[in-house]
């Protein structure tokens, strides 16, 4: 499988060591598109990619799927150019908030029979959610997530902060860096204005903890997920690289588990 990769960043830099340290040949980063090639040539020796500015040309270079490691406002940007010609892995999850948006990108898989796979990210637990929602047994849904208080906040704290209290479609729009996790739960779950999002700012913290409470027909579950972040980026949790990678591996297995 051909992977091009859109963002060359901390999930970026992940699945291009992983990829090429264990010289996997079932998957091979083989194009990156990124917005400044001087700040990203150096990939192109170490990994043997070849690097784009056009996203026409990135989607021309014989890829089978793209894998999208940059933010929800480039996501935004390129998604419907690239789902109508690839199937994607997209982490910035976010990007799927918007309605519309989300209705449209439906639109154009469903017509080009393409897929979109949205890694697990930062947390677990979605298999289940997403059973219990597809059987109409789910009731309620909500994730209370604590980051360290610098990630979060420009000025230091001495006590935890609630930074945002709401549903998971402001909670997106107010923290699109930070809580991706809620639109994954959202969208296997009730839906993102039923979903309740806290969102704490922990100076005591070097953590990214996400807390998820499900409850309805079939009985009740809690999930915790306490994430070591990245040392280079406090923001993202090497969980959610690592899903990145696990979508990957599973779109090459023929016995697929949850
Ligand atoms: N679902 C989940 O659980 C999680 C999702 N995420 C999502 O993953 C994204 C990536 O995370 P991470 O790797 O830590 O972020 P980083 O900030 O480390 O890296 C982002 C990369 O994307 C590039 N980029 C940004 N905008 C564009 C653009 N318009 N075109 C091309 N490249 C672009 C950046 O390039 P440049 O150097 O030019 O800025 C950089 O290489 C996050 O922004 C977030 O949306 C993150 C954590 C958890
Ligand atoms: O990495 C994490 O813990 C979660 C995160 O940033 C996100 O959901 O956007």
């Amino acid at each position: 499988m051909r992977v091009g990769l859109i963002g060359a960043g901390t999930i970026g830099t992940y699945l291009l060591d992983e990829l090429s340290r264990k010289n996997d040949q079932d998957i091979r980063i083989t194009s990156v598109f990124v917005r400044n090639l001087e700040k990203y040539q150096h990939l192109e020796e170490r990994y043997g990619v070849q690097l784009y500015t056009s996203v026409d040309e990135f989607l021309d270079s014989s890829i089978d799927v793209v894998v999208e490691a940059a933010n929800v406002q480039a996501a935004r940007e390129v998604l419907p150019d690239i789902v109508s010609e690839k199937e994607t892995v997209l982490i910035s999850i976010g990007a799927l908030a918007e309605e519309n948006f989300f209705n449209k990108i439906t639109e154009i898989i469903n017509e080009k029979n393409h897929r979109v796979h949205l890694p697990s990210g930062a947390i677990g637990g979605l298999d289940l959610i997403e059973n219990v929602t597809e059987a109409g047994i789910i009731d309620t849904l909500s994730l209370v997530t604590r980051k360290p208080a610098h990630t979060l906040l420009s000025e230091p704290t001495d006590e935890t902060k609630t930074v945002f209290e709401g549903n998971a479609a402001e909670a997106i729009e107010q923290y699109p860096k930070n809580i991706n996790v809620s639109i994954a739960l959202a969208l296997a779950g009730v839906g993102l204005q039923q979903t309740k999002v806290t969102l704490l700012a922990d100076p005591n913290l070097d953590k990214n903890i996400h807390s998820i409470q499900v409850s309805g027909d079939f009985g009740t579950a809690s999930f915790e997920i306490s994430n070591n972040p990245f040392p280079s980026n406090k923001n993202t949790s090497y969980l959610a690289a690592v899903s990145v990678l696990g979508t990957l591996k599973k779109m090459t297995k023929r016995i697929n588990i949850g």
